[in-house]
């Protein structure tokens, strides 16, 4: 039987001092599986993705990514799962200013041996995987080597898709990655990134307040009907 990509029991999770932001019995997503998050703003979308990548330690319930229970990891392990399972695109990309497209790229394969490892096993290497996935992204070849920030918002996303998609991770994350596109530059970006997913054997994640976007994905889920917490949000 195949590992879900991700499994959630019981969870419940408040920031200090505030209320309780989720409250989610059940949540579960399967290996290669595309699924649309949408939820009112405030509604706890970011909160719930940061429990499930290890960023934010989850106290109460299961947070199960790819068959490793996250909520009691320590924080090194769950800093290594991420490394070595996760992409994660950011709504602000997260990008290292001094360093160009292509080393930016590359960056995940430092601090993960098990990603180094996968692409050996797929025979490439780095930097040819690092070129292609910014080829089929959409990046322009003269923009391969300039710095991050000489790019455009457009050219940046393609820059942090192909960071998280390197290496072949099992969950791809991302956060409205698209909300600084016009609606023609979006469906083009979106097309990109769930055709590499799908490529790549990964899941998907992905938060947008954009409906339209939805109909592009296995299943779409509104986070008040799975959070009881936030279902007035
Ligand atoms: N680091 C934090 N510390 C304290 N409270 C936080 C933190 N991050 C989020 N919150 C609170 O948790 C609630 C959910 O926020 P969250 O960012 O998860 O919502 P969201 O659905 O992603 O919103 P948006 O669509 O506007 O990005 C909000 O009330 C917010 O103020």
């Amino acid at each position: 039987m195949t590992v879900p990509a991700v499994r959630i029991r019981d969870l419940v999770f408040a920031w200090p001092g505030g209320p309780a932001v989720l409250e989610i019995d059940r949540f579960e997503m399967a290996a290669g599986e595309a699924v649309f998050l949408a939820g009112a703003s405030g509604s706890g979308k970011s909160t719930l993705l940061g429990l499930i990548a290890g960023i934010t330690p989850c106290r109460e319930g299961e947070v199960c990514v790819l068959g490793t229970r996250m909520d009691p990891a320590r924080p090194a392990r769950r800093d290594a799962l991420r490394a070595a399972q996760l992409g994660i695109v950011f709504q602000l990309f997260n990008l290292v200013p001094y360093l160009s497209p292509l080393e930016n790229v590359l960056l995940p394969l430092r601090f993960s041996a098990a990603r180094a490892e996968r692409l050996k096993q797929d025979g490439t290497d780095a930097h040819t995987e690092a070129r292609r996935l910014l080829d089929a992204l959409g990046l322009d070849a003269g923009s391969l080597t300039r710095r991050v920030t000489a790019l455009s918002v457009g050219q940046q996303q393609r820059v942090a898709a192909a960071r998280a998609l390197i290496g072949r991770p099992g969950l791809v994350i991302a956060d409205e990655p698209t909300s600084a596109l016009d609606q023609d530059a979006r469906d083009a970006f979106l097309s990109l990134l769930t055709a590499e997913c799908r490529k790549s054997g990964a899941a998907l994640l992905f938060v947008s307040h954009d409906r339209t976007l939805a109909e592009r994905f296995d299943r779409q889920i509104e986070l008040a009907a799975i959070n009881p917490a936030r279902q007035a949000a």
